[in-house]
């Protein structure tokens, strides 16, 4: 378990019972299902229904005069899917192909390199990380390695006591500078443009929310974002196979990552790449790869073009809108059968989350990690997610 990403097993959502029936655009809206079914297609190789996220292109987004809440609340509203992408951002594809290549490079050091790349004090959400997790199972995490880094600050702050109290926030990255220099540029060049590109989805985001309730302009989800220095980039590696103990004959749906939602603000994904011995490949099962459980709990396979940046909203922000924005349970499906074999995935993830003094003020009636926040409690962010780590990361012994 990281700190990034705490799994909710029930998913049930903070605000299910109260604003889910509410969009603020549709006054009377037509059932999720509804929505949703206009967006599915069927991959024609295969019976899995796949639902293309709502795409905004860069320039609609870029544009601070185009009124996109419509758009914003068909992706990350009540009854969105909770996820959406942007197109044709300029320079992304090249940097998507730098980061992502790097990862079998990264994955393949010798023990003793990647050793040196680990931080067991910020439990693992620095540096290198193999076998530290825990899937749904209960069995460690073999299946996947993950490398990471804050982009944008390599020291967040140089108070001793707040390194001490929030380790997996404040400690400092961790680069490979002699076994693999080319990955800390490549890192930081795609964390910072995904970063710069979620600040204008946030901005899009707080004037979605502000049509619906009362924000403080200094509040917003784009001004927490924008000042904080607590940002996290996770570089994803999916062992083949074969290297994996041959674990990827399990064909449930979450068999590569397991169920959960982020817990941070907004996390910006790339399309996953696919290879087989070193070769890029097309991913050979349309069965496999990002899950989403909607709102009315079907599950449905997302996907999304290879060139567009995906974005997902995590828990902080379901909180602090009140649930006009809703955060998304999501997986990641293993590819099966014999043309799986031997293949690998690398991706990127960027969770992009308040500063540890954030405060939290939690709803009446709390729906999600119960058993540790009670209703109507003011943590900050740095004590929230002290509490999910504490509980996630006991689960390990
Ligand atoms: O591998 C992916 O596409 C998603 C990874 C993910 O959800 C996470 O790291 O939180
Ligand atoms: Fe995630």
């Amino acid at each position: 378990m990281t700190l990034t990403s705490i799994p909710s097993k029930s998913l049930s959502l903070l605000y299910k019972t109260s604003l889910v029936s509410q969009t603020l655009l549709n006054p009377s809206p037509s059932p999720s299902n509804q929505i949703i079914s206009r967006r599915i297609t069927c991959h024609q190789m295969s019976s899995v229904p796949s639902l293309r996220t709502v795409t905004i292109s860069y320039s609609d987004l870029k544009d601070k005069n185009t009124d996109l809440s419509a758009r914003i609340e068909e992706g990350f509203g009540p009854h969105g899917l909770g996820i959406l992408s942007i197109s044709d951002v300029p320079g992304y594809p090249s940097l998507r192909r730098n980061l992502l290549s790097l990862s079998t490079r990264l994955a393949s050091l010798p023990e003793e390199a990647k050793k040196e790349l680990e931080d067991p004090r910020s439990r693992y959400n620095f540096g290198w990380s193999h076998g530290k997790e825990k899937l749904e199972s209960g069995k460690l995490d073999m299946l996947k390695g993950s490398y990471y880094a804050n982009p944008i600050l390599d020291l967040p702050t140089s108070e001793k006591q707040l390194i001490e109290r929030y380790p997996s926030y404040c400690g400092s990255n961790i680069w490979p500078r002699s076994a693999l220099p080319e990955l800390e540029v490549a890192f930081k060049a795609l964390g910072k443009l995904i970063l710069d590109v979620g600040l204008m989805v946030a901005y899009h985001c707080d004037r979605y929310v502000s049509k619906g309730m009362n924000m403080d302009k200094n509040r917003g989800l784009e001004q927490i974002l924008l000042s904080s220095r607590c940002h996290k980039g996770r570089l994803l590696y999916y062992f083949p196979a074969q290297q994996s103990n041959g674990v990827h004959d399990d064909d449930s749906i979450s068999s590569w990552c397991g169920w959960h939602t982020d817990h941070g603000s907004l996390t910006g994904l790339t399309c996953g790449m696919f290879k087989r011995e070193g070769v890029e490949i097309p991913c050979p099962d349309n069965a496999a790869g990002l899950y989403i459980r909607t709102r009315t709990d079907q599950i449905v396979k997302v996907v999304f073009e290879e060139n567009d940046i995906a974005y997902q909203i995590g828990e902080t922000t379901e909180i602090l809108s009140r649930g006009y924005l809703c955060a998304t349970p999501h997986c990641v499906r293993a590819p099966t059968g014999e043309e799986a074999s031997g293949v690998e995935r690398s991706t990127f993830a960027l969770f992009m989350q308040p500063d540890w003094d954030q405060k939290l003020n939690f709803p009446d009636e709390v729906h999600i990690h119960k058993e540790l926040i009670s209703s109507n409690a003011a943590l900050t962010f740095g004590e929230y997610s002290e509490k999910l780590l504490d509980k996630y990361y006991h689960m390990k012994s």
